[in-house]
Formats: C-alpha cells, sequence, structure tokens
C-alpha cells in the first residue's frame, strides 16, 4: 500500500505533464464549429499543389490559420505525422479564389441574397474571400454610418472571409473629409458607376467626382473601382421609336452598345494620367469592373497602362462562357451590364485574359427576387440587370476556360493585391491557409438535383449546363468550412477592414 501511495507521487509530474500536454492541445485546437476537421497542425497532401514556383507533389503544412511549410513528396518521409494529414490524390489544391466583386445585398435586401447564404455559396464554390459591392444592400454602403451596418449585419453571419467597398456618389465625392472618415473607418476602396445604378440611394458619379475620389484615394493608397458605362440616348432611342421585340436578346444589346463602355473610358483616360508616378493622384489606382468590350475599350486602357497609368482590368465568367447568339428569347436569367456581346468578342476577351491585358476575373455576382428577373414575360428591357453564379465560378470559367488556360493568379493573387490582402493570394510560407481542393476532371450536370447554396438556384445563368470541375473542399484561414456537400456549423468569416 505504501509502495503503491509512492509510486503515485512519483507519478504525479508524469500525470501533471500529459494532463498539461492535452489542455495545450484542446486550447489549439480551432474553436468549436468553425472547421470540420479537428486539428490545429496539419497537413493538406496532393499530387498537384499550384503553389508560386510551380505544381508541386507534396504537402501543405498548416498551423494556427497559417501555411506553415511546403514540403515536397521526396522529402517528406519521417516529416510528417500519421492521422493529421487531409490527402486530396490527385486533386488540385490551389490558393482559394478572391472574388472582388460580390452584391450580397446585405443588410436591407437580404432576400434577395444575404450574407450567410451567399457567403455558404462562396465556401461551396472554392472561393476563401469575397469583397462586397457598396449597392444592392439597403442603404447602400456610402458613408462611415452605412458601413457600421455593414459591418454589423456581418456579424457571426459570413463563412468566408468578407471584406468591402465603399460608394462614391455625389454626396460624399466633393466632401473630402466625409471621405476620409469613411476610409479611415475601413473600406478598402471605393466604387462608382457612370450611368444609373438602378438603386436609389446610389446615383451616378461625373468626371469631376471621380477626378477628386482619386486624389483623396492616393492619400491611403486605395482603389477606385468604376462601372464604365455612359448612357448615350440614340442607342435607347432608337429601340424605343422602331418598336423593338423586348424578348430578343438583340434587342436589349442595342440599348447598350460597346461604344457606351468606350465613352466612359475615354472620359476616364482623361484622370486617370494623375494616378502616374509623379502624378497628382499617385498611390490611386483606377480598376475597371466587368469588361466586356474587348475591342476599343480594351484597346484605350491597353495604351493608357502602357503610359503608366495605375489602371487594372476584371472581366467576369458570363463574358467568356456565353455570347449573344446563344441567348433563347426571354432568358431573362442572362440580363447584365454591360451585356454579354458576341463570340468574337468573347474570344478577345480570352486572348487578353491570357496575354495578362485583363488583369483578373471576378463574379459579379448580383441576384434578386426571382419576380424582378420577369422570367415568364421575358422582357429584356424591364427586367432587373445582374447575373447569379457566386458558386459556379470556378467550374463555369475552366468549363469554358481549359483551353485557352486559367491561372490563378487571375483568380486569387491579383485580385488580393487589388484589395489590399498581403498574406492573401497564394499558397506560400507565411500566408493565411485559404485553400481550394478540386477536381478538374470531374464533370457534372447543374440541374435542380444539384445542391445549390444561393439563395435563387432558379435564376442562375449556369442553371441546364453541363459544367467540369468539382470542388471537394474549401479551407479558409485554416478552418475547412466545406468538404462535399456539407458546411462548418459555426460561421467564423472575418471581416476584413483596412487599416
Ligand atoms: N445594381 C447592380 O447590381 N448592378 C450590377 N448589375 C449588372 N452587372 O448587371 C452591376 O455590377 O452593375
Ligand atoms: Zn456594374
Ligand atoms: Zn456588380
Amino acid at each position: 500500500m505504501e509502495f503503491q501511495k509512492r509510486s503515485f507521487f512519483s507519478l504525479l509530474p508524469v500525470i501533471a505533464s500529459i494532463l498539461l500536454f492535452f489542455l495545450k492541445f484542446s486550447l489549439k485546437t480551432a474553436p468549436s464549429g468553425c472547421s470540420l476537421l479537428h486539428h490545429n497542425h496539419y497537413w493538406i497532401s496532393s499530387k498537384r499543389i499550384v503553389t508560386q514556383d510551380g505544381v508541386i507533389s507534396g504537402a501543405v503544412e498548416i498551423k494556427d490559420g497559417k501555411v506553415f511549410s511546403l514540403v515536397k513528396e521526396e522529402d517528406w518521409h519521417g516529416y510528417i505525422r500519421k492521422g493529421q494529414i487531409v490527402d486530396f490524390g490527385e486533386a488540385v489544391v490551389m490558393p482559394g479564389l478572391i472574388d472582388v466583386h460580390a452584391h450580397l445585398d446585405d443588410p436591407g435586401r437580404e432576400e434577395w441574397e444575404g450574407f450567410p447564404s451567399g457567403t455558404r455559396a462562396a465556401a461551396a464554390g472554392g472561393i476563401t474571400t469575397l469583397i462586397d459591392m457598396p449597392l444592392n444592400s439597403e442603404p447602400s454602403t456610402v458613408s462611415e454610418e452605412t458601413l457600421k451596418l455593414k459591418i454589423n449585419a456581418s456579424k457571426n453571419r459570413i463563412f468566408v472571409d468578407v471584406g468591402f467597398w465603399g460608394g462614391l456618389v455625389p454626396d460624399n465625392a466633393l466632401n473630402a473629409t466625409a471621405l476620409e472618415r469613411f476610409l479611415r473607418a475601413g473600406v478598402l476602396g471605393l466604387k462608382s458607376f457612370m450611368c444609373p445604378s438602378g438603386i436609389n440611394d446610389f446615383p451616378m458619379t461625373n468626371i469631376t467626382h471621380i477626378k477628386e475620389g482619386l486624389s483623396v484615394l492616393a492619400k491611403f493608397k486605395r482603389p477606385l473601382l468604376v462601372h464604365a458605362e455612359v448612357q448615350l440616348d440614340i442607342a435607347d432611342k432608337s429601340v424605343k421609336d422602331d418598336n423593338k421585340d423586348a424578348r430578343l436578346y438583340s434587342t436589349y444589346l442595342e440599348t447598350r452598345p460597346p461604344s457606351m463602355e468606350e465613352a466612359a473610358i475615354r472620359d476616364l483616360l482623361t484622370v486617370s494620367e494623375n494616378t502616374r508616378v509623379g502624378g497628382p493622384a499617385e498611390g490611386a489606382h483606377l480598376h475597371i469592373v466587368h469588361l466586356s468590350d474587348a475591342q476599343s475599350s480594351l484597346n484605350l486602357l491597353k495604351n493608357a497602362k502602357a503610359r503608366g497609368d495605375s489602371i487594372s482590368i476584371e472581366t467576369c465568367p458570363h463574358y467568356l462562357s456565353f455570347s449573344a447568339d446563344e441567348i433563347p428569347d426571354g432568358d431573362t436569367r442572362f440580363k447584365c451590364a454591360p451585356p454579354i456581346r458576341d463570340a468574337e468578342n468573347k474570344e478577345k476577351l480570352w486572348e487578353a485574359l491570357r496575354g495578362g491585358d485583363i488583369d483578373m476575373l471576378s463574379s459579379d455576382h448580383s441576384p434578386a427576387l426571382p419576380d424582378l428577373k420577369l422570367l415568364q414575360q421575358g422582357d429584356f428591357l424591364k427586367a432587373w440587370g445582374g447575373i447569379s453564379s457566386l458558386q459556379y465560378v470556378l467550374p463555369a470559367t475552366w468549363t469554358s476556360g481549359r483551353k485557352y488556360g486559367v491561372t490563378f493568379e487571375q483568380w486569387s493573387e491579383k485580385p488580393a493585391k487589388l484589395a489590399g490582402l498581403p498574406l492573401k493570394g497564394s499558397i506560400a510560407v507565411g500566408n493565411y491557409a485559404d485553400i481550394v481542393a478540386w477536381e478538374p476532371e470531374t464533370d457534372f450536370d447543374l440541374d435542380q438535383n444539384h445542391p445549390s447554396y444561393f439563395k435563387h438556384p432558379s435564376i442562375s445563368a449556369y442553371m441546364g449546363r453541363k459544367l467540369s470541375g468539382k470542388v471537394l473542399a474549401t479551407f479558409v484561414r485554416g478552418n475547412l468550412v466545406y468538404k462535399e456537400g456539407k458546411h462548418a456549423p459555426a460561421a467564423c468569416g472575418n471581416r476584413l477592414l483596412a487599416t
């Protein structure tokens, strides 16, 4: 008895250190519900890991939400602990997509989309960060106060990381103090429209507003994103005068010709030279959202970039996947602005993306209540514009782009740079472990039986298509937030505010 007692006491330090080890381990595991995985330190392995130095076969070591090391297969023997490997075999492991253009419409129009459904759709589609547009929420994000509403509305309701663009509107554009307060409150940059946005509290800006906005943005080194179309009365008038059939896509196309984009861009180029090194708005940057016209507009922008203007360009999967002649009569799911143009234009967009003249991709996911799309009536002139696509942008881009080549720079690295997120956009040591694993070779039918996480699958232009590229799993800062149809129960996305 005496002996047993003594041996118990002599074992105390051992028991204590075992207890301490488990306590430390449990403290280090992810907070409950944020991840479908219970490790805080683990490896993601695959035969195809996309890194900055090319594709490797090996593993990504993840610790405390960040990439701790990259291990090539030939070096990993004895290095990796068994039981802490998430193996994706032949699937591609690459940086999560960063979508710099999504309308989540929250607060105020949650019935259109909302933070919970939108960020779950993002996770299911391999998007690990998205930047929310300042319009279609109610109110629009156009001031420090309205940004606070966004920040509050997103609390514990986002499943991926979310940042916010702020609106540049006539009300704040000529008021540098208000704009500075707005930028100090954390918007990652500003966004403005050069034509009516369709949203009452988001009026369009003229070139003077834009010039003033750029000079304030220069101090903060943040970008201005512009919807570059200006209204040309001639186009609208010819359609109305001739009483054209509003169920034909060609009728809608006539109301928004490439010359609307071109005129806006000509206007913008009169102030973008200010962003050059040594210019009065050096530090500011102009980003053209959803470029559709791959001819004159693109050429003008190319030349301005070559002259040293700080400009970048995005286009979206719908301009790269569809062409005007394929859009069925009355199918208003395809209505967006600027419009989807002809097949030759689509080829030119791909060429420009491949050649680097177009810098990046974004979804411009912009859903609305199905009623507003007037699907029964099929009236392209009256229906609400905007393509619903968030969850399917990776397979959609891949399906049409595999023959041209799509790179992770376009979906992750360059978007991260635009949004000012230095620890995102690539799988590199020290970066956040924002990762998607997907199977490029797997095809699926996007029909009613396919699980969709955004609110209104019926209005998605991709519904009814066969797509290639199946997302298996999505990790946000090391948390496994999505795996094969299952989401992590807790919404642990971070709100990304500029400092
Ligand atoms: N109010 C909107 O959501 N507009 C959006 N609509 C589109 N692209 O058709 C946009 O980005 O311009
Ligand atoms: Zn737009
Ligand atoms: Zn948009």
